[in-house]
């Protein structure tokens, strides 16, 4: 009965301790301890090799990839495609984006209506007083410089919010007036030459509408508008069970001293150039964009702590890139090129300058052409780089 009612403890008390019967003979005693010593340490074992399992596939889920590049590059962009592909989408940041694509379209046609002063190209007289009206907008001016980091300033201090949402109320008309000048429109063509961001013209072909009082901006809006990242950012996004880690940093010259302590322990690297830039000097300098890009590049990608880093990168802005090749070429920037003035062969040109760049044999470097502000395309590039970091994990841990 005894012996029942041990049982009987041990079954509905805890189901782990171990069976204790009751009649057992000394030598059946010392048999069972060191039997049971035995399955503890294989019981051991089998943990602690479970653990370093576990830790090793957490590992192997966890990815760090930086977005590393030149200022205008597109790294912020890709970044609001995550969150629109594999986050919650852009809908916390539309509130906030309404001011910053106010400002983008005053920065544009101040710099227009600059150019136009500076070029002594004739306006309607008509349109003298928007001219006027425009390049006097001394109180934002700071705010409208967009080489000034005092645009972000402006987006976190409230007063300057309003202020600038009452401003391009107060100036709306003589936006559209101005647009619609020819000789503004002239100015639009020395795009390049005047440092104009790259989505000036639908900012300013949609202006009707950021003027409207409920006017939230769209994810259109948001891919397009321009605010300059200062320090450094990090993302979460989960891709078909990885964890990424994702830094956004700041491209222009001053911000990149920021980057280094990020340079540790990274799976890949995603490097962005803008291969529209190629006749674009810097915002500050007279270096050419795309030179800049390249020897940024060169660096990266010989710096001794990427030697296990995958590196990808987005020649990116293939769209401008297409329009450009219509009226620009491309020898008048690199006079060593010789081929023809057409997609294909330029990009080749292009790729080839960047990978020469690279001194290691045993690297591989992934290029892919993107067009950062179409989610479409944006879908499948980041399909592959999610891909090609599945790869290189599975790799890293010997499983192929
Ligand atoms: N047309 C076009 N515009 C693009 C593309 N990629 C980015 N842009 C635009 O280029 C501008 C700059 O893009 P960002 O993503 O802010 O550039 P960034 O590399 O983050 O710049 P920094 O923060 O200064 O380093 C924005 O107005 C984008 O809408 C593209 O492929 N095509
Ligand atoms: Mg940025």
């Amino acid at each position: 009965m005894a012996s029942t009612q041990s049982v009987s403890i041990n079954d509905m008390g805890d189901p782990l301790r171990p069976y204790v019967p009751t009649n057992e003979t000394p030598d059946e005693k010392r048999k069972r301890v060191s039997s049971e010593k035995q399955a503890k340490k294989r019981s051991e074992a089998i943990d602690k090799q479970l653990k370093a399992e576990r830790e090793e596939r957490e590992k192997q889920k966890m990815a760090k990839l930086l977005l590393l590049g030149s200022s205008e590059s597109g790294k912020t962009t890709v970044l609001k495609q995550l969150k629109i592909i594999h986050g919650r989408g852009l809908s916390d940041e539309r509130q906030r984006y309404r001011r910053i694509v106010h400002l983008n379209v005053l920065t544009a046609i101040k710099a227009l209506a600059n150019a136009l002063i500076t070029f002594g190209y004739p306006i309607k007289p008509e349109n003298q007083q928007h001219l006027d009206r425009i390049v006097n907008l001394a109180a934002i001016k700071n705010s409208l410089n967009r080489n000034s980091i005092t645009v972000q300033a402006a987006i976190k201090n409230q007063q300057l919010d309003d202020n600038s949402q009452d401003i391009f109320m107060e100036n709306m008309n003589s936006v559209i007036a101005l647009w619609n000048d020819p000789s503004v429109k002239k100015c639009y063509n020395s795009a390049s030459e005047i440092g104009l961001q790259d989505s000036a013209k639908y900012f300013l072909d949609n202006v009707e509408r950021f003027g409207k009082s409920d006017f939230l901006p769209t994810d259109e809006d948001i891919l397009q508008a321009r605010i300059r990242t200062v320090g450094v950012a990090e993302h979460k996004f989960e891709i078909a069970d990885v964890i990424y880690k994702i830094y956004d940093v700041g491209g222009h010259r001053s911000q990149r001293h920021f980057w280094a302590p990020y340079f540790d322990d990274v799976n890949a690297i995603i490097f962005m150039a803008a291969i529209s830039a190629f006749d674009q000097t810097l915002e500050d300098s007279d270096m050419n964009r795309m030179i800049d890009s390249i020897q940024l590049f060169e660096e990266i990608c010989n710096n001794p702590l990427m030697i296990n880093t995958h590196i990808i990168l987005f020649l990116n802005k293939i769209d401008i890139l297409k329009q450009k090749l219509g009226y620009i070429n491309v020898n008048d920037y690199f006079s060593e090129y010789q081929g023809d003035n057409k997609f294909q062969s330029v990009t080749a040109f292009f790729k080839r300058k960047f990978l020469a760049r690279n001194h290691n044999d045993e690297k591989h470097i992934y290029v892919h052409f993107t067009h950062a502000t179409d989610t479409k395309q944006m879908r499948v590039i980041v399909a592959s780089v999610n891909d090609i970091v599945q790869r290189m994990n599975l790799k890293a841990s010997g499983l192929i």
